[in-house]
């Protein structure tokens, strides 16, 4: 049995970044760029007046001065003259400012009276005028190592980009192992109850930017198993459910070494999902997760989200933790790293009193997976330990 920190770093060595696809700007949510954009333009290209009102020479710009309106720049529709001493031109948010003139007077600041416009505040706060390349100059480089949100494709959309260089979306196909599993919504014989985890699973790959591939449900025979990995071709990482452990029906291990499954581990010293396993299965990495629901939807957060991280090319390491004070005591840790469901509130954290892997009705209200190190002593209220956070409940 290895520790969930060796076990992370062999999933992790058996995934590579996925190749790169040029993708259009509005399919770019979510994703992740494999190469850097690179600035068309200034922005803003022109030095540009922050307010409407008018554009002066600075030094003129004093309460009770007087100044002669001559044009208009507008956004879009500069004014092609230059403004002298006492020269004024009506300027709006966003137009260039007119050569000459290094200031903008808000038009609340001012009386117009036709073309004669006169200064009725004293002008403290200003220029109100944006420099030219003051967001970011022709040249810059955009390339966020993260999944591209909101503002990133604003900054990206203002830099000129149309397309640009992603990752592929890493495919993972999900394949739930076991006689007693039917569709959700599907007729079922006694003794038989819904696959469930995969459904969880794959929203977890594609909340991480991954396309999941639900392949059919495979009976618990060395057959089926083998038709399951032989559909599973292509995929980026095959992720099986169940069949993990040591039981006359577990032969998701046997089934894989017959497919040629290069084995990278079998068996973590964590609860829940002590027979995790993992290798290469031909071009793929494989990691075969146990059946509880509750213990493959933890090996979920615990390995398969950092091995999509690596799978787009993002920095890569352990789910990250947060600390919170403990809200009631805890007894001592055995021999494997513990992760229960738990729930956050304004006097800390309190595991929830049933940790069984197959309840998923705790998992759906557990905010957050407190973490229990391997041997860690009895703890008391107030201590401080950590957690994975789920995203509030439902997000575990
Ligand atoms: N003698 C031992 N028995 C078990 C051990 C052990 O060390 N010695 N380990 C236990 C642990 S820990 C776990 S975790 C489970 C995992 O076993 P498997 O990976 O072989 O999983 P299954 O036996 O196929 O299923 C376990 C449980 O989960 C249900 N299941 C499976 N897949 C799904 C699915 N996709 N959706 C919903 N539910 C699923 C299945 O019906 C079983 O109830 O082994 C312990 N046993
Ligand atoms: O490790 Mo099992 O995953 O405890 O339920």
């Amino acid at each position: 049995m290895i520790s969930v920190s060796d076990a992370l770093e062999k999933i992790l060595a058996l995934v590579a970044p996925t190749g790169t696809e040029s993708v259009p700007l509005r399919e770019a949510r979510g994703r992740v760029m494999a190469a850097p954009h690179v600035a068309a333009y200034d922005q803003p290209p022109f030095s540009a007046s922050a307010m409407d009102g008018y554009a002066v020479i600075g030094s003129e710009a004093r309460e009770g001065a007087r100044f002669r309106a001559i044009g208009e720049s507008a956004a879009g529709h500069g004014h092609a003259g230059a403004v002298a001493a006492g020269e004024a031109v009506r300027i709006f948010t966003g137009a260039p400012m007119p050569r000459g003139a290094d200031r903008v007077i808000i038009q609340e600041d001012v009386a117009r009276d036709g073309d004669i416009i006169t200064v009725t505040a004293p002008q403290e706060s200003g220029p109100h005028v944006r420099p030219a390349a003051a967001d970011f100059a022709k040249g810059a480089e955009a390339f966020p190592r993260r999944r591209l949100g909101p503002a990133d494709l604003a900054l990206l959309a203002a830099m000129d980009a149309d397309r640009l260089v992603l990752h592929r979306r890493p495919e993972v196909a999900l394949i739930a192992t076991g006689d007693e599993l039917v569709m959700p919504g599907t007729s079922r014989r006694p003794g038989q109850i819904a696959a469930s985890n995969s459904f969880g699973l794959a929203a977890m790959v594609e909340a991480a930017g991954g396309i999941a591939r639900l392949l059919p449900i495979a009976r618990d025979d060395i057959d089926a198993l083998a038709q399951s990995f032989e559909l599973a071709r292509g995929a980026d990482l095959i992720v099986t459910i169940g069949g993990a452990s040591v039981g006359d029906h577990d032969l998701v291990g046997r089934a894989a070494a017959l497919g040629g499954m290069e084995q990278a581990f079998y068996k973590v010293a964590m609860r829940p999902g002590k027979p995790l396993m993992a290798g290469r299965l031909g071009t793929a990495a494989m990691i075969g997760l146990p059946g509880n629901p509750v213990s493959a939807m933890v090996c979920g957060h615990v390995f398969l989200r950092p091995a999509l991280d690596a799978l787009l090319g993002l920095p890569a390491g352990p789910a990250p933790r947060r600390t919170a004070p403990l809200a009631c005591d805890l007894p001592a840790n055995g021999p494997r790293e513990h992760y229960l469901r738990a729930r956050l509130g304004i006097d800390g954290i309190t595991p929830f009193p049933t940790q069984d892997s197959s309840l998923l009705s705790v998992l759906a209200e557990a905010d957050a997976l407190l973490v229990r190190p391997v041997g860690d002593p009895a703890r008391r209220v107030g201590e401080t330990v950590d957690y994975l956070p789920l995203g509030g409940p439902g997000g575990g």
